[in-house]
């Protein structure tokens, strides 16, 4: 950690080296974010692991330098991370999610890519109106929906509702609060019927922040739980579903024209 770290990530632009990553790998799960890099890039450094907000610098197999870091969970935490990422230099961003499906066709196991965010988060509202559009960096989206086509890893791309709860935003009722407010009761039927896929809790916020900010985002997240069946996160096929991911992620990365 240098003197100009900066405070919740931990590191700053001095501590990336001559050849600095513009391209971020970003997962809700530090321990994701440790996996990506000491499994799958090379010359591996970490960075910092400060608040859990674990960062790592390495290069892909293309010799590309790329940071795999943790925006936490949430909107609020990513908002922090992002914002510093792009201080040190950072320029595109992939998140590496997990998610739960809301569609009968999209089953645990399977890549949700998102194209653009129904964004019901509060912290995208200290950013834009809540009328700007969260949208997903179209060259980035395409890298993600080839490596997954080559990959022959079963992926849908589309609208992802980006919420800022797990629970009662996800209309859970398997939970420690008695009562969902009438306002989200019915609310996971009503988006299915609108063609949204998924839900997760972060990319409306990080694609409301590439548009202001001006920098390149996309989203592609594990379907881990199937919530036309069930609330719960299918343990079970979690693993494989989030090896998939990464590798995905990582093709696309690495097939990008800097
Ligand atoms: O697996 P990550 O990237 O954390 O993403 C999803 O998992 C968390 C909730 O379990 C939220 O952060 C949600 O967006
Ligand atoms: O159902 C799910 C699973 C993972 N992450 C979410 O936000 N929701």
């Amino acid at each position: 950690m240098t003197h100009n770290s900066f405070y919740h990530i931990g590191f700053g632009r001095d501590d990336l080296g001559s050849h600095p990553p513009t391209l971020a790998l970003l997962s809700g799960d530090p321990e994701r974010a440790r996996l990506i890099a000491q499994e799958h890039l090379q010359d591996v450094r970490r960075l910092s692991e400060n608040r859990g907000l674990n960062s790592y610098v390495g290069s892909l197999p293309n010799g590309r330098p790329v940071l795999s870091a943790t925006s936490g969970m949430g909107a609020p935490s990513l908002s922090i991370v992002v914002n510093e990422l792009v201080q040190v230099g950072i320029r595109q961003i992939i998140r590496i999610g997990t998610c739960g499906s809301i569609q009968p066709y999209v089953p645990v196991g399977a890549l949700v890519i998102s194209n653009g965010a129904l964004c019901r988060q509060g912290a995208a509202n200290d950013l834009a109106p809540i009328e700007y559009p969260a949208v997903a960096d179209p060259f980035l989206t395409v890298a993600l929906v080839k490596a997954a086509e080559e990959l022959e890893v079963e992926h849908y791309l589309g609208i992802t509702a980006s919420v800022d709860t797990f629970y009662e935003g996800q209309e859970r009722t398997d939970s420690a609060n008695p009562y969902l407010m009438r306002s989200l009761q019915g609310i996971t039927e009503e988006y299915r019927r609108l063609n949204v896929l998924n839900y997760e809790m972060e990319c409306g916020t990080l694609f409301k922040m590439a548009g202001v900010y001006n920098f390149a985002a996309a989203c592609v997240c594990a379907v881990v739980a199937q919530r036309t069946v069930d609330e719960k996160v299918i343990l079970e096929q979690k693993d494989v579903a989030v090896k998939n991911v990464i590798a995905v992620a990582l093709r696309a990365a690495t097939s990008l024209i800097q």
